[in-house]
C-alpha cells in the first residue's frame, strides 16, 4: 500500500534521519519506535508532505506520491490544537465538511470515541484525553485507506488505550492500512505487525513484531540490546 525507500531528512550534520526503508499494506499496522529526537516525527512529517525530504522515495499503490494528493491517508498530529469555544461536534462538523463526510458520519466517530455525552460541550472543557480521543475522531472521518498516527495514545487513561487497541483492531479488520509512532512498546507488541527501530536517526530494527518477540522476549529487551552494540562501535 504504502512503500517508502531510502527516505532522509538532513537538518543539519549533528541531526539527521537516513535512509528509513519500509512498507505497510492493507489490514496491517506498523509502529515508529525510538527514544527522544530518534526521528519518529520528522519520518511522519515527511509521509504526511510537511517536510520535504533530503533523498528518498514514497510510493502508494506502486506510484510515486503526489505532492497534493492527500486522499489517501488521514492525519492525527500528536498535539492537535481546536478552538476551544467550539463546541466538540462542531468541531468535528468542521472538519467533516473539509473532508467531505456526512453529518451522520461525524456523529458515528464521536461514538467511535466515547464523546457523544460530551459533543455538545466547549472543548475548552474537554479534558486532555478528550481532546486526543476527540483528534482520533478526527482521523476516522474521512475513512482513508491509510492512517497516520503520530503518538495517538499520549493522554489516554488506561480503559481509553484499550479501546484505542481495539478500534485499530477493527481498522485493521476493515483493510486499513496503519502507521503510528509511540514510546509504549506493550502497545506495539500487542497491535503492531511490524515495528521499525530508529536510534539516532539511523533505522537499527525493521521487522515483524511476532518474529522479534519470539522465544518471549520482549521488544524492550530486544531495543536496548540493539543500542548498546549501536554505541558499543
Ligand atoms: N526543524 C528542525 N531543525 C533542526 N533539527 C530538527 C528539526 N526538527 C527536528 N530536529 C532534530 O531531528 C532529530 C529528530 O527529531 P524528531 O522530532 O523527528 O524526533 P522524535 O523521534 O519524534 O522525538 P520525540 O519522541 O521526542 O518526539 C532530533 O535530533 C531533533 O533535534
Amino acid at each position: 500500500m504504502l512503500e517508502v525507500r531510502q527516505l532522509t531528512k538532513i537538518y543539519n550534520e549533528q541531526n539527521k534521519v537516513e535512509n528509513i526503508s519500509f512498507s505497510v499494506q492493507e489490514g496491517q499496522c506498523l509502529a515508529l519506535c525510538g527514544g527522544n529526537g530518534a526521528g519518529k516525527s520528522t519520518i511522519i512529517k515527511m509521509l504526511i508532505g510537511q517536510l520535504p525530504p533530503t533523498k528518498g522515495d514514497m510510493y502508494v499503490n506502486e506510484q510515486p506520491i503526489q505532492n497534493n494528493d492527500k486522499q489517501w491517508f488521514s492525519f492525527m498530529p500528536d498535539h492537535l490544537q481546536f478552538p476551544p469555544l467550539l463546541t466538540g461536534y462542531e468541531v468535528l462538523s468542521l472538519f467533516g465538511q473539509w473532508q467531505g463526510a456526512t453529518d451522520e458520519r461525524v456523529k458515528q466517530c464521536l461514538d467511535v470515541v466515547g464523546l457523544t455525552n460530551d459533543q455538545h460541550k466547549q472543548v475548552r472543557m474537554y479534558s486532555k484525553g478528550m481532546q486526543q480521543r476527540l483528534a482520533f475522531a478526527q482521523a476516522l472521518l474521512a475513512d482513508a485507506a491509510l492512517l497516520i498516527l503520530d503518538e495517538p495514545t499520549n493522554g489516554l487513561d488506561p480503559y481509553w488505550v484499550w479501546e484505542f487497541k481495539r478500534l485499530i483492531r477493527l481498522e485493521k479488520e476493515k483493510g486499513k492500512a496503519i502507521i503510528f509512532s509511540t514510546h509504549m512498546l506493550s502497545i506495539v507488541e500487542e497491535i503492531a505487525d511490524t515495528v521499525v527501530f530508529i536510534h539516532q536517526g539511523q533505522m537499527l530494527i525493521y521487522d515483524s513484531v511476532s518474529a522479534l518477540c519470539q522465544d518471549g522476549k520482549s521488544l524492550e529487551s530486544i531495543f536496548f540490546a540493539q543500542i548498546s552494540q549501536h554505541m558499543s562501535y
